[in-house]
C-alpha cells in the first residue's frame, strides 16, 4: 500500500473505532439488562441471551484495541455457558463480579487499531484499469508511427520515444505499465536494448517486448538479458503483438477478487470490509443472514467469510442452505468465530466450510487467507466460464450474464444495452488465408473489445465468430456511439499473412432494456439488428428500438 493509500486507510478504520465507541455503551448496557432479567427470572434463555450477546461483543471489540474487554466477556460467556446447561434453576450470583470485570476492562484505553493489513502474504489484487500506459521505442518514424495507431486501436496510451538519448530518464521516470521496444537502430547494434540492460540490472522494469528485425538465437539471447519477457519478429504481427501484451499485464484477471461479509455485527464487518478493501477486494456486507441468498446471486463472490454466532439461522445452518445450491457447491465459505467455539464444532465446520479463522480476526492473516482461498476459486471459475480461444466468457456465460444484467437493471430502474457483433464475409477470412488465421482475427476482436471495453461491461464469444457485448447502464444511443468506434477501431487493424495484409470489418445489432424487457427478447433484437446491418451493406452499427 502506498503512504497515501496508508493514511487513508487508517483513517477510515479510525472512523470505523469511533463509531464501534459510540455504539458500546448501548451494547454494554444491553448485557447488564439481560443480566438483570436472568437474575429476575431465573430462566435459562436469558441467560442463553447473555451468553450470545457477550459472544458477539467478544467477537468484535479485540479487533478495535479492547483485548482486556474481549478477554472479559470470553470468561463472561463461558461462565453463562456452564450454568445455562446446569440441571437446576440457574444462579446468576457467579457472573456478578465478571460483568463487574467487564466494566472495568471497558475503562481500559483501547490500542490503537491495526495500521495496516500489508504483509507478504497480502498480495494486492491488480486494480483493472482502461487504456494502458505503454512505452513505445521505435527508432523509425515512420513505423512507430503506424504502430502506435495499430495499438491505440486496442485501447493502450502510447508514448512514442525515437531515440537512445533521454530513454533511461523516461523509464526511470516511471508511469508505464509496458514496453515495446524496437532492438536495432541506426544509433547501433541494441543501442535500445543496452540500455534497458543497464536498467534491468539495478530495478525491475515493466513488462517489455522486443521487437527484432533479426530472428536468431543470439539476438533473442540479447533481449532475455535486457529483460525483454516477449519477442516478436518483423514482420510484425499486430494482434500477435497485442496477445503478448495482454498476457503479460494479465488483463484476464483484472477484475477484483469478491469477497461477501456475513456477519450481524455491523462494525466487525465494516473493519473486516476495510482490510479486504485495501488488499484490493471489492467486499459487500450482509448484516442480516436471513438476506444472504439474493446477495450471493448478484454480488457472485469468490468467497464468502461467514460468522458463526448470528440470531435467526447460525452460520453453520447459513452455510448447508448455500451448498443446497449446485452454483454454491465450490464457493469457498470462511468461517470465523471465537477458538472455544471453533474447536467444539471443527467437524460441522470442516463439512460445510473450507476454512476458519479465530475472533478477533489477525488482519494479515484474514487477507491472505480471503486472497488466497478467492483467487484459487476465480482461476478455476474463469477456466470454467471463458471460452478458450479468446478468454472471453463462453456462449453459456454471457447468456446467463444478460440474464442477471436485465435483473439489476429492472431493480436499480436503469438503462442497459446488448450488442451482437458478428464478423463479415468471415467464411472468406478463413478460406483465403486458413482456418488458423481465422482464429487469429477472432481473438484479435475479443482483444479489442477487452481493452477497450470498462470492467464492469461483459464480453461473451456467442458463436463462432459472433460475439455479444452487455453494457450496463447504458442506454441504446450511448451504445451506438461505442459501438460504431469499436467498429471503426476494428475495420483498422492490420492483418498480416505472409507478405499480404488485410483488414476486417464486422457488424452490430444493439437492443436495449427497458424497450425490450427481458434478456432473450434483448438477445433476439440484438440478433435482428445484425441481419438488418449485414442486409444493409455490413461494417455498420443497427439500434432496435
Ligand atoms: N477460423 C474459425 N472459423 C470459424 C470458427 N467458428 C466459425 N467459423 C467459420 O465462420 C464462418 C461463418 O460464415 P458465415 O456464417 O457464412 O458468414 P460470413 O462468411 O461471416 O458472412 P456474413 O456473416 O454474411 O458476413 C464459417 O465458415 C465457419 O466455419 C472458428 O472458431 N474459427
Amino acid at each position: 500500500m502506498s503512504e497515501d493509500g496508508n493514511t487513508l486507510f487508517k483513517r477510515r478504520l479510525e472512523a470505523l473505532r469511533g463509531r464501534f465507541d459510540a455504539e458500546l455503551p448501548q451494547r454494554l448496557a444491553e448485557l447488564d439488562s439481560v443480566y438483570e432479567a436472568a437474575c429476575a427470572t431465573a430462566d435459562a434463555d436469558a441467560l442463553q441471551q447473555l451468553k450470545r450477546i457477550a459472544h458477539a461483543l467478544a467477537g468484535s471489540v479485540g479487533n478495535f484495541g479492547y483485548h482486556a474487554l474481549g478477554q472479559s466477556l470470553l470468561q463472561l460467556e463461558r461462565e453463562a455457558t456452564r450454568l445455562a446447561a446446569a440441571p437446576a434453576p440457574p444462579d446468576c450470583a457467579p457472573l456478578r463480579p465478571l460483568l463487574a470485570a467487564v466494566h472495568a476492562a471497558r475503562a481500559q484505553a483501547p490500542t490503537p487499531v491495526a495500521a495496516s493489513a500489508d504483509s507478504g502474504a497480502a498480495r494486492q489484487h491488480a486494480a483493472g484499469q482502461t487504456g494502458q500506459a505503454l512505452l513505445l521505442v521505435q527508432h523509425d518514424a515512420a513505423s512507430g508511427r503506424a504502430l502506435k495507431l495499430q495499438l491505440e486501436h486496442f485501447g493502450y496510451r502510447i508514448t512514442l520515444h525515437q531515440e537512445a538519448a533521454g530513454l533511461a530518464a523516461l523509464i526511470e521516470q516511471g508511469g508505464f505499465d509496458l514496453i515495446v521496444m524496437q532492438m536495432q537502430s541506426d544509433e547501433g547494434e541494441d543501442s535500445f536494448a543496452g540500455i534497458a540492460t543497464q536498467l534491468h540490472r539495478t530495478r525491475p522494469l515493466p513488462p517489455l517486448v522486443f521487437i527484432s528485425d533479426r530472428d536468431d538465437f543470439p539476438t533473442r539471447l540479447r533481449a532475455v538479458r535486457a529483460g525483454g519477457q516477449s519477442f516478436l519478429p518483423r514482420p510484425l504481427d499486430i494482434p500477435s503483438l497485442a496477445d503478448a501484451l495482454e498476457r503479460l499485464a494479465g488483463r484476464g484477471q483484472l477484475e477484483p477478487l469478491r469477497a461477501l461479509i456475513v456477519d450481524d455485527s455491523v462494525a466487525l464487518s465494516e473493519y473486516n470490509a476495510a482490510l479486504l478493501q485495501a488488499a484490493g477486494m471489492a467486499t459487500r456486507v450482509v448484516n442480516d443472514p436471513l438476506l444472504v441468498m439474493p446477495q450471493l446471486r448478484e454480488f457472485l463472490p469468490d468467497l464468502v467469510l461467514l460468522d458463526i454466532s448470528m440470531p435467526g439461522c447460525d452460520g453453520l445452518e447459513l452455510a448447508a442452505v448455500i451448498r443446497q445450491h449446485p452454483a454454491y457447491v465450490s464457493l469457498p465459505i470462511v468461517f470465523c468465530s471465537t477458538e472455544a467455539r471453533i474447536s467444539a464444532l471443527l467437524p460441522r465446520i470442516l463439512q460445510s466450510g473450507d476454512d476458519y479463522l479465530f475472533k478477533p480476526l489477525d488482519p494479515a492473516l484474514l487477507v491472505a487467507t480471503a486472497v488466497g482461498r478467492a483467487e484459487r476459486h476465480r482461476t478455476l471459475r474463469t477456466q470454467l466460464a471463458r471460452d478458450s480461444l479468446t478468454n472471453c466468457l463462453n456462449h453459456t456465460h454471457i447468456k446467463e450474464a444478460v440474464h442477471l444484467e436485465v435483473e439489476r437493471a429492472h431493480r436499480q430502474d436503469a438503462p442497459l444495452s446488448v450488442a451482437m457483433l458478428d464478423i463479415d464475409h468471415f467464411k472468406q477470412v478463413n478460406d483465403r488465408y486458413g482456418h488458423p488465421m481465422g482464429d487469429r482475427v477472432i481473438r484479435s476482436l475479443g482483444h479489442l473489445l477487452r481493452q477497450r471495453l470498462r470492467k464492469v461491461d461483459l464480453i461473451g464469444r456467442y458463436g463462432g465468430e459472433e460475439f455479444l457485448i452487455v453494457l450496463p447502464g447504458t442506454a441504446g444511443s450511448d451504445a451506438r456511439m461505442l459501438c460504431n468506434q469499436l467498429r471503426e477501431a476494428f475495420a483498422h487493424i492490420q492483418h498480416l499473412w505472409e507478405n499480404e495484409s488485410f483488414h476486417v470489418t464486422f457488424s452490430c445489432g444493439i437492443a436495449s432494456f427497458p424497450a425490450q424487457h427481458d434478456a432473450e427478447a434483448l438477445i433476439a433484437a440484438a440478433d435482428s439488428g445484425v441481419y438488418d446491418a449485414k442486409r444493409a451493406g455490413r461494417n455498420q452499427v443497427v439500434l432496435r428500438s
